[in-house]
């Protein structure tokens, strides 16, 4: 008698997120470190959720001259602001609740001088974001 296989239905659930970063110059090369920028990198869902009902906690990988490059956050905002000079890749790795689910990382190349958006009042800001969704296969 074949071994009769138990085919587990799956249900599909797709998490839209938006990941990126802000940017603002000083204006003027700090003298004490030739900063010139700050930015934050950020990781939010698209959608107005709470996304603590299935990410655990955010990870962000800066450039290794950054003191602690390993970032965590724990609760939204998923983001962390610091300053620089210049423009580098940096990994934003998602931990689910979820303990059956792996980790997962988005890549990030920082933007700091393109693309510049004129805000309503005339001020300058410079934003990169990227849209991706997150597919989960759930039994059911
Ligand atoms: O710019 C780039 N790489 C960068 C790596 C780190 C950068 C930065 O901004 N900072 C290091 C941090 C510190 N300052 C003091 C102590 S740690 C401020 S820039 C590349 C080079 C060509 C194109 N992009």
């Amino acid at each position: 008698m074949g071994e009769v296989v138990e085919r587990m239905k799956k249900k599909t659930i797709i998490k839209p997120i938006v990941y990126g970063n802000t940017t603002t110059a000083f204006g003027y090369k700090r003298e004490s470190d030739m900063h010139t920028h700050q930015w934050t990198v950020f990781l939010k869902p698209y959608l107005a959720e709470d996304p603590t009902k299935w990410i655990r906690k955010v990870q962000f990988k800066l450039h290794e001259s950054y003191a602690n490059p390993y970032r965590v956050v724990e609760k939204p905002p998923y983001e962390i602001t610091e300053t620089g000079w210049g423009e580098f890749e940096i990994q934003i790795r998602i931990y689910f609740i979820d303990p059956n689910e792996k980790p997962i990382t988005a890549f990030h190349y920082l933007r700091l001088f393109q693309p510049v958006f004129t805000l309503p009042n005339g001020s300058q800001m410079v934003s990169a974001e990227y849209y991706d969704e997150i597919i989960f296969q759930e039994p059911t």
